[in-house]
């Protein structure tokens, strides 16, 4: 690994706006269990390894950037959301977060059902062997195309989105000569403590059919009118990277309201309903989200609660996490090419990826932890900015972290929780070349996804 020399940079205690950052962590080379999947650790040589493989071997045989994705910790956390939840309800991994073939294998060994939204997942979990019945087809825009396809390939539900859809669907369904099973997706008027852009439940916004001025009732009665179409519940889902569960509370008990009008105005009571995903997880230290054991029996109970209080056999529930089962279990890793420090701001460090591989800083102002996984230093910690190689000033990976002032062109830097929407919402900015995914476990490393090349890029330029 090359040492070139670089300027010092600033000195944290002289960049640091009073009270602006929290002081730098007492040990640079500590991995937060929090943060990492399960199997990181350091070797005895002090280099970052993933499931027994340290990440020189890995960037020698894949390259950087390149995604990580610990398959232990992606079978367990799935086996734990599947447990806690138990026989009586359904967990739909939302294949957004990040979906191949690989992983929809581990999802079907591990007995989860899959959330898609385009034709493009449909098609990669149907080729991977995920029973069409255990999958569940979401969207606010679904295409004709895309609806038949569904329906033809008999999926477990679809999730109706507007009142256009419920025609559409009915009248695919019917022409089909089938009958398709269908949730009615609402918004039911919850703030959602998240970024805005992430929060799908207060009434501006483009999914779901509102509560509110009985939209949802009406959209009720036109379904259940429909010989096409099998109304099995009603579909939820507030937002997503929240921590607490009183969001959930509030949507419960408007869920349960409009169940019991159901009853009440037709005499039906619906079997399921659908909490949707948007658990968060920890991208620093400072997050701290919930076991799915706690999450399940919150859940539960609201929803137990609720239906007691509205004299309703309680529904089966079914519930969507994406990003809190593949987003701790895979991190990035990139090489330092150019480190640019800025008397009295701070020490820019660019690395070989950038916005292309990860969008959701500059999207949301995500935060992310960021470690020097190549070595261990005793160096000075420093405060820098992780940045990428795009035209783009806005292109960054961390906002604000401390690495050790040693650090020098040549290292490998890891940045851990990145396994959702990270390679799903990669783009070729730049023309960039979407990194690989690859899978280690027990020693192995295999790629799952792979990196694309310059052809890739040029067949779809036929001009
Ligand atoms: C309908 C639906 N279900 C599930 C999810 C998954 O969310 P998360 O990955 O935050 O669990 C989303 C995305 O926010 C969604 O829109
Ligand atoms: N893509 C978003 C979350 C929205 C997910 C789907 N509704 C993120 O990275 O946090």
């Amino acid at each position: 690994m090359s040492r070139s020399a670089h300027p010092a940079g600033p000195r944290y205690a002289d960049v640091l706006p009073e009270g602006h950052y929290s002081a730098p962590p007492t040990d640079l080379n500590a991995l937060d269990a929090k943060v990492w999947a399960q199997t990181v650790c350091r070797n005895a040589d002090g280099i970052v390894t993933v499931g027994g493989v340290d990440v020189r071997t890995l960037a020698e045989r894949f390259g950087t950037p390149a995604y990580f994705i610990d398959e232990a910790d992606f079978r367990a956390r799935a086996r734990a959301w599947r447990t806690a939840f138990g026989p009586d309800a359904d967990v739909f991994y939302a294949g957004k977060a990040f979906l191949s073939r690989a992983v929809v294998r581990w999802l079907h060994e591990e007995g989860l059902n899959l959330d898609v939204c385009s034709g493009g997942e449909l098609t990669t979990a149907l080729l991977a062997g995920m029973p069409a019945d255990r999958i569940a087809f979401h969207g606010n825009n679904k295409s004709t195309e895309e609806i038949t396809r569904a329906i033809e390939s008999g999926v477990g539900r679809i999730v109706l989105d507007s009142f256009q859809e419920i025609v559409r669907v009915a009248h695919i369904a019917s022409s089909l000569g089938t009958r398709q099973r269908v949730q009615i997706r609402v918004t039911v008027g919850v703030e959602a403590h998240t970024h805005e852009f992430i929060a799908t439940a207060h009434e501006d916004q483009k999914f779901g059919i509102p509560l509110a001025d009985g939209q949802a009732a009406e959209a009720v009665r036109r379904v259940l009118r429909l010989d096409g179409l099998e109304l099995i519940g009603i579909h939820s889902h507030i937002g997503s990277q929240i921590f607490d569960t009183s969001g959930f509370e509030v949507a419960a008990h408007r869920v349960v309201g409009l169940l019991k009008d159901i009853r009440d105005e037709h005499g039906v009571e619906l079997p399921e309903i659908d909490l949707g995903g948007g658990l968060g997880i920890a991208y620093t230290g400072d997050d701290d989200p919930r076991e799915p054991h706690e999450i399940a029996k919150a859940l539960t109970e609201i929803v137990s609660r609720e239906c007691e209080a509205a004299r309703l056999r309680t529904p089966r529930i079914s519930v969507e996490p994406g990003r809190a089962i593949v987003g701790p279990t895979a991190f990035t890793l990139y090489e330092v090419g150019t480190i640019k420090p800025l008397e009295r701001l701070r020490t820019y460090v660019s690395v070989d990826g950038g916005m292309s591989d990860n969008i959701r800083t500059a999207l949301y102002d995500a935060e992310y932890s960021v470690a020097l996984a190549s070595r261990t230093s005793d160096a000075e910690p420093m405060l820098v900015r992780i940045v990428g190689k795009h035209c783009e000033s806005g292109d960054i990976v961390v906002r604000d972290a401390f690495l050790p002032s040693d650090l020098a062109p040549g290292d490998l830097l890891a940045v851990p929780a990145t396994g959702a929407y990270c390679r799903s919402m990669a783009s070729n900015y730049n023309h960039a070349l979407r990194p690989p995914v690859v899978a280690v476990s027990d020693g192995e490393a295999r790629v799952i996804v792979r990196r694309e090349t310059e052809e890739d890029l040029l067949r779809l330029d036929v001009g």
